[in-house]
């Protein structure tokens, strides 16, 4: 539904996206995350057609968006970084005017703003001007502004930026409740969010595509990377000594410190090789257990979105 082919654009020296290659199949939400500058921005203009590429082809379902413009727009709804709204305008009366735009017929456009308007809980400000919305509720009206003309196709930069707790967790709520019924891109710096709503996620690093898979998929391949072994915490009382003496037995970089709330409880944290046929907390249990040390806490590490996200996006383990 959205694919890219050796999408490239340069920048004078700045080679902002290298090469790109993506698809993102119907149905599927997908997450776009990489740091500052990777090269998310970039890479959605040129998808949606909002800037030529220096070489390479995007198209939306099916038509090259610069060959075939109008066909792929119609397609396309594309909420840009900083949604350009007109803050003089009513909110109802804006939702007309991009219905207007996008070709709607009158009773078309009138049975579609009404749509939207619930659909964003956009009910109570519908009489309002843009500029006197709270920044959540504008970005709200962005949304609607991108689903009026009933797009299969949904391109979004940094759809929750800027919005305080409440407001991400309402755009959130409104978002996941797309898939399904339309391709979603979007672009986001938070990761426990694109973990919440993505099926599948790309990691864009220096203008590449460093990672493509679903969260399971990406965190199981980090867990593995640390040398196959498995992270697992442990909070333990015991003579600190002996304590590190013990988990180093099991990983010779195992961090021993004193555990939160003090008292004498001390927490490691250790990446303990893969032991044939032996759970690695057994092998943590059964050392502490010989050690004669008490544990009030031992559990497996689960490798996070995060820190694969870190691993790939860091220029020190950059490819
Ligand atoms: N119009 C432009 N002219 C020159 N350089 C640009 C332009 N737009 C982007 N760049 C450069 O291209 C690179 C990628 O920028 P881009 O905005 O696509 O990254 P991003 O991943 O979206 O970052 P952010 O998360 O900060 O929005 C950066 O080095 C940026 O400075």
């Amino acid at each position: 539904m959205i694919s890219a082919a050796s999408l490239t654009k340069k920048f004078g020296p700045v080679t902002a996206v290298d090469g790109l290659c993506l698809e993102v199949a119907a149905g599927e939400v997908v997450g776009f995350l990489g740091p500052n500058g990777a090269g998310k921005t970039t890479t959605l203009r040129m998808l949606t057609g909002a800037l030529p590429p220096t070489s390479g082809t995007a198209t939306l379902g099916g038509f090259d968006v610069l060959t075939h413009p109008a066909e792929a727009r119609r397609r396309l709804g594309y909420l840009p970084e900083g949604t350009p709204l007109y803050p003089e305008m009513r909110v109802s009366g804006y939702l007309h005017f991009v219905a207007r735009l996008q070709g709607l017929s009158a009773a078309e456009r009138k049975r579609r703003v009404d749509e939207v308007i619930d659909a964003c809980g956009l009910a109570p400000v519908r009489r309002r001007t843009v500029a006197r919305l709270s920044k959540g509720n504008r970005q709200r009206v962005g949304l609607a502004s991108t689903l009026v003309h009933r797009p299969p196709v949904l391109v979004l930069d940094e759809p929750t930026s800027g919005l305080d707790p409440a407001q991400t967790v309402a755009v959130r709520q409104l978002l996941g409740g797309l898939g399904g019924e339309h391709t979603v891109l979007l672009s986001s710096h938070l990761l426990p969010e694109v973990q919440r709503m993505a099926d599948r996620v790309l990691i864009l690093a220096h203008g590449k595509l460093v990672a493509s898979g679903t969260v399971a998929e990406l965190t199981a391949a980090a867990g593995g990377a640390a040398a196959g072994s498995v992270r697992v915490r442990v909070e333990l009382r015991g003579e600190p000594a002996r304590v590190r003496e013990v988990l180093r037995a099991l990983d010779p970089a195992a961090e021993v410190e004193e555990a939160p709330g003090g008292g004498g409880w001390l927490s490691g944290v250790l990446a303990v090789p893969p032991l044939p046929a032996t759970d690695a907390r057994e092998a943590v249990a059964e050392a502490c257990a010989a050690g004669g040390f008490r544990v009030r806490e031992l559990r497996r590490e689960e490798a996070t979105l995060e820190a694969v996200f870190v691993r790939l996006t860091d220029p020190g383990a950059a490819p």
